[in-house]
């Protein structure tokens, strides 16, 4: 790709509207969160919380019913349902995030081609990437926006290529994913690349302890719950990418990288909100 990916300036974000002292929960948006297939209600737990940490007003996971004691200790908050299951009875606006935990089994591909039709905002990850691969971009009908968060293996999937060949030229990779598939993109690991409508970044944040089971679902909680409360792609892309790196970058130096867990960037992500609140009041 000939234009340079620009590095996302921290201190530069947008931070989370204030909230209006008369405001309901009804105003922040209600995300849904599918995936959490046998043997991975954890990663539906994760990105479920982190969609509630930016601000989402509720929170509803959808997942195999294996999944529901995960959500039952560690989110009473968020409201349940079971797949399968149809998702016609949801709002035709409804901000869904499709991918965490989710297998690939019968049930998963038959949410994900549902998915593909409608057309409230989206977050595509994990096995939602996977079964997309399989299908390629005709599974994607509804003219929807898009936020798509491979990993370079899942990348890779996605343009029939090796892990090693997306690595070796990662901005031209993400061009290619966009110019295949449409929407918006992040490219995760060291320096995550990001492919918006109004532009191309780098996150400069981040480290190797992030390298973790989970910490991908974290982040795609984080950008779900930035649509909910109606950030636009870019806005919801850029913030959640550096806010997730930058609450990776807080948990690390307390504990170190060997030691990080998920959890402990999602437990570091108010942290990291309250210090982009402070900088642009000029504290
Ligand atoms: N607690 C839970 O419930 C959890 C549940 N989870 C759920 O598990 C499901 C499977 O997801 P998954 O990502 O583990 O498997 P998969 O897509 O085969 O990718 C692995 C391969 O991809 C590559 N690769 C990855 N990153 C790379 C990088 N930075 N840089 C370079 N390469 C990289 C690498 O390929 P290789 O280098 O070996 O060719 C690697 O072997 C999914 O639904 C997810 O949500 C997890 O979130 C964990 C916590
Ligand atoms: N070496 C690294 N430096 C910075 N960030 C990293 C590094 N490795 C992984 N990450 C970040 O951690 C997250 C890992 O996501 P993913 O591979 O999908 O994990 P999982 O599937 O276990 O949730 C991504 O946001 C990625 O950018």
């Amino acid at each position: 790709m000939s234009e340079a990916f620009v590095p996302l300036e921290w201190r530069g974000l947008p931070v989370l509207p204030e909230r209006d002292p008369l405001a309901h929960k009804g105003d922040f948006g209600h995300a849904f969160v599918i995936g959490g297939g046998p043997g991975m209600g954890g990663a539906l737990a994760l990105a479920c919380a982190a969609a509630y940490r930016v601000g989402a007003g509720l929170v509803t996971a959808m997942g195999h019913p294996s999944a529901l004691p995960y959500l039952a200790a560690h989110l009473p908050e968020a409201t349940w349902r079971d797949w399968p299951g149809s998702l016609e009875e949801l709002p035709a606006a409804a901000v869904l995030a499709v991918g965490p935990g989710l297998g690939q089994g019968l049930a998963a591909h038959d949410l994900v081609r549902e998915i593909g039709t409608r057309s409230g905002p989206q977050v595509w990850d994990a096995d939602a990437l996977n079964i997309l691969a399989r299908f390629g971009p005709d599974l994607l009908r509804g003219d929807a926006v898009r936020l798509f968060t491979p990993h370079p293996g899942e990348a890779a999937r996605l343009l029939r290529t090796s892990t090693a060949a997306v690595q070796s030229d990662r901005a031209t990779a993400i061009g290619r994913l966009r110019a295949r598939y449409g929407g918006h993109w992040v490219l995760k690991g060291h320096h995550s690349l990001l492919l918006g409508s109004g532009g191309r970044w780098f996150c400069p944040q981040g480290n190797p302890g992030m390298a973790t089971g989970g910490s991908g679902d974290v982040l795609t909680g984080l950008l779900t719950g930035l649509l909910a409360i109606g950030l636009e792609a870019d806005a919801a892309l850029s913030l959640g990418v550096c806010l997730h790196a930058h609450a990776g970058d807080l948990a690390a130096a307390q504990i170190g990288e060997a030691s990080l867990l998920a959890g402990d960037i999602l437990a570091a992500v108010p942290a990291a909100l309250q210090e982009l609140r402070k900088n642009h009041a000029g504290y």
